[in-house]
């Protein structure tokens, strides 16, 4: 979130800030143990260690080590430069805490800031050995076991010089020391990063261990009654308009991102780490009062957007006092946030798997998600809509609380399919009102497939409401409707009638719904299949045959116009190529329609379209015999393959381009005095060549109409003299093109013939 500019802060930023104020507490912490005798360490082979340890011992223990390895994702590797340690076998030490480890792990536990009532137990990790020079780089130890929550390091008392343990957190640093004649206790959180540096003198030796946390769940009493005002407050009050007569509503959630990082399923509340645990419990304890909120812990995306400079915007001027902090890790000064989108996944099992989006002025934390490193972004100069933008993800956990009233919605919000399954089994048509104001965008959030579809339709029937049903449906796109829904999708038309239909199929086919979230579906493809969707319909059904039908021509036709405005001669022949199976198929879904009113119809449209809509009718008559070999024409095709067929004579009996006739044609597209010059050149069949002195952006226009009409013209630029000299060149391809075009006409034509349509 950004700084708020805002002069009385709202309740979720009081809120966060009294929670903060409640929850200080550190992420590492050193203790020493009362005396080396307080540790008994044997090792087989060399017996007791006498601390402080002797160089003759370490001497010893390193006759035992062998290179320490690390973990790097799912691999262990062994490398020096990351890593430089030796480990002794952990099956040849036996470590012994003569008073046992609890009161230091109690101690740990509270300094931590863990619940009280929980208990920490340690597990042994590994022994290590640092000699002179041995080190190892910034790393975060890896959450074996889902309740490690920290780190344990003994240092064993010996005498050295550097191998300073360096533990880091949010942007501090804590350096640890080990002591000569002490036994040192560090512990920190296992989302700390930490590095030993390199030792100078003498050996350091250390047992690792793994905090675990067993149970137990914190009890703050104080704060609790203001942290539910606060919370009251923020449910009854809607936020700021954005902009004068914006309307906005109370919100309906609040999210509590905590500042720990957490794995799924480290993620659970009686293992929440430092800070986090006191803020969260005394959330949860507050939203538990009188039983009307429900709190759930949640993992989130998130995704800032910025205005960002790619340098430093001070550094000719000093930078204002407020203005520290503002440079993200990589050196970028965020300026100004664009826009932000948390988007949640409630860690709950009894919650149906989804995840839900949340307003910004439904979030607030402790640490602004600004200031925390990204998980990745991505810097953009001036392209878009915006100036320079830093785009930043971050995964952050967080408490997440609604109203108890609302968890019917909340749940159907992070996961459709839940709520189609509950309106299914229970036929409550209040329960579906309460989902309406969030189901298109639910629908659209989760990708609204095929599935989701089906079972839409299903709830649709059992609901048995027209109202009801076209909110269910409507936010779907066509390319999802399949031929397992057809008898339900035409149980639904005949019962709730034609105006109904006609209302559902306009949604589905909607230009904007389906740029909105129909990734990777294409209509062309789907129109392709309509033939054999319709043949799901039972017998007999006319409105949906005729109005998907007709509505897929519409489309189709749209698609068809644009290409053939495309200026590229080969490009637009290849995308209106790729149109030819979808245009079959329209032709045939309209001749199996009871009147032929559609089919003549298209026939007209295709009549009035250019030479280049053969790219498009040739691979669909090609198709249809394919499909259907022998068998008699459908009238539609018939006529357009006749006309066809007459178009081509005529461009055959066209002589040919004699040899040496150099004249080009320039298509139309532009006037201009340079473009006059440019056609009167093409047109001149003797002159091949032109050699033509023109400044910069007049040669771009020149180049730009030669490459758009894809003549076969070479232009190159011959950087001398002022200006520059833009050279052009008709070349062979002017004849082999044509010559492949007649071959090609002529080849068509030759098939036409013997399809019955010469
Ligand atoms: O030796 C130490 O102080 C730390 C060792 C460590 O970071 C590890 O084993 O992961
Ligand atoms: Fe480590």
């Amino acid at each position: 979130m950004a700084k708020s500019t805002n002069p009385t802060p709202s309740a979720r930023e009081r809120l966060a800030a009294l929670l903060a104020e409640h929850g200080e507490v550190a992420s590492s912490v050193q203790l020493t143990a009362k005396s080396p005798k307080a540790l008994a360490v044997d090792v087989r082979g060399i017996g007791g260690l006498k601390l402080p340890l002797t160089a003759a011992q370490t001497k010893k223990l390193r006759g035992l080590g062998r290179p320490a390895r690390f973990g790097k994702g799912e691999e262990t590797l062994v490398d020096a430069g990351v890593r430089d340690t030796w480990e002794i076998p952990r099956d040849l030490v036996d470590v012994r805490w003569v008073d046992g480890l609890d009161a230091e792990l109690g101690l740990v536990r509270e300094e931590l800031g863990l619940p009280t009532g929980s208990r920490l137990t340690a597990e042994l990790h590994s022994v290590l050995l640092y000699d002179e020079g041995q080190f190892f780089l910034p790393h975060q130890d890896s959450e074996k076991d889902d309740a490690m929550v920290a780190t344990l390091v003994v240092t064993l008392p010996s005498a050295h010089t550097g191998g300073e343990l360096i533990v880091h957190h949010r942007g501090e640093a804590t350096r640890y020391r080990g002591f000569p004649d002490r036994v040192a206790l560090v512990a920190f959180y296992a989302d700390c990063r930490h590095e030993v540096l390199p030792v100078r003198s003498g050996s350091r030796v250390t047992i690792t261990y793994n905090l675990l946390l067993q149970g137990g769940r914190g009890e703050r009493p104080g704060v609790s009654s203001s942290v539910r005002e606060l919370l009251d407050e923020h449910f009854r009050t809607s936020s700021t308009p954005r902009w004068p007569g914006d309307v906005r509503e109370p919100p309906e959630h609040l999210a509590f991102l905590l500042d720990h990082e957490y794995s799924q399923r480290g993620l659970s509340w009686d293992r929440l780490k430092g800070a986090d645990a006191s803020a969260a419990t005394a959330l949860r304890d507050a939203a538990a009062e009188q039983g009307d909120y429900e709190a759930v812990l949640a993992l989130g995306e998130i995704h800032e957007r910025w205005d960002a400079w790619d340098e430093d915007p001070y550094r000719y001027y000093p930078a204002p006092d407020d203005d520290e902090g503002r440079f993200d890790e990589n050196g970028y000064y965020l300026n100004d946030l664009i826009e932000a989108e948390h988007r949640f996944v409630l860690n709950d099992p009894s919650f149906p798997a989804g995840a839900i989006d949340l307003d910004e002025s439904e979030v607030c934390s402790v640490t602004p998600t600004s200031a925390m490193p990204a998980d990745s972004s991505e810097y953009e100069g001036y392209l878009g809509n915006y100036g320079n933008t830093l785009d930043r993800w971050y995964r952050r956990a967080a408490v997440v609380i609604w109203p108890r009233e609302q968890t019917f919605v909340v749940r159907a919000r992070s996961s459709p399919v839940w709520a189609l399954d509950t309106l299914i089994a229970g036929r409550d048509p209040d329960v579906a009102r309460e989902l309406a104001p969030y189901w298109e965008g639910s629908v659209r959030s989760h990708g609204g497939d095929a599935p989701l579809l089906g079972k839409a339709l299903e709830a649709a029937l059992a609901l048995d409401d027209a109202g009801l049903a076209t909110m269910l449906l409507s936010p779907f796109t066509i390319e999802r409707l399949g031929a397992a829904h057809m008898p339900v999708l035409a149980e639904l038309a005949a019962r709730h009638g034609a105006t109904w239909s006609r209302g559902i199929l306009d949604s589905w086919f909607g230009e904007t719904m389906r740029r909105w979230y129909s990734p990777g579906s294409s209509r062309e493809g789907w129109i392709g299949g309509l033939p054999e969707l319709l043949a799901h319909l039972p017998a007999g059904e006319r409105v949906l045959r005729q109005e998907l039908t007709q509505r897929s021509w519409d489309s189709l036709a749209a698609m068809i116009a644009s290409d053939l405005r495309v200026p590229q001669r080969s490009v637009r022949h290849r995308q209106l190529g790729d149109l030819g199976m979808a245009f079959g198929a329209v032709v045939r879904a309209a001749a199996s329609l009871r009147t032929q009113t559609l089919s003549r119809s298209i026939v007209k449209r295709c009549l009035s379209y250019g030479d280049s809509f053969s790219a498009c009718l040739m691979p669909a008559l090609r198709d249809a015999v394919d499909r259907a070999p022998g068998q008699d024409w459908e009238p539609a095709f018939l006529d357009l393959g006749t006309a066809e067929a007459s178009r081509l004579r005529t461009r055959l009996e066209m002589p040919e381009r004699a040899a040496g006739d150099w004249s080009i044609g320039l298509p139309d597209g532009c006037d201009c005095e340079l473009c006059g010059q440019l056609a009167a050149f093409l047109a001149d069949p003797e002159q091949l060549r032109k050699d033509w002195p023109l400044a910069k952006d007049r040669r771009g226009h020149v180049h730009a109409r030669i490459d758009a009409a894809e003549l076969p013209v070479t232009h190159e630029t011959r950087r001398s003299g002022r200006p520059f000299v833009l050279v052009l060149v008709k070349t062979q391809r002017l004849f082999d093109d044509e010559r492949l075009e007649r071959a090609r006409d002529a080849d068509d034509l030759g098939w036409l013939g013997r399809q019955g349509m010469g």
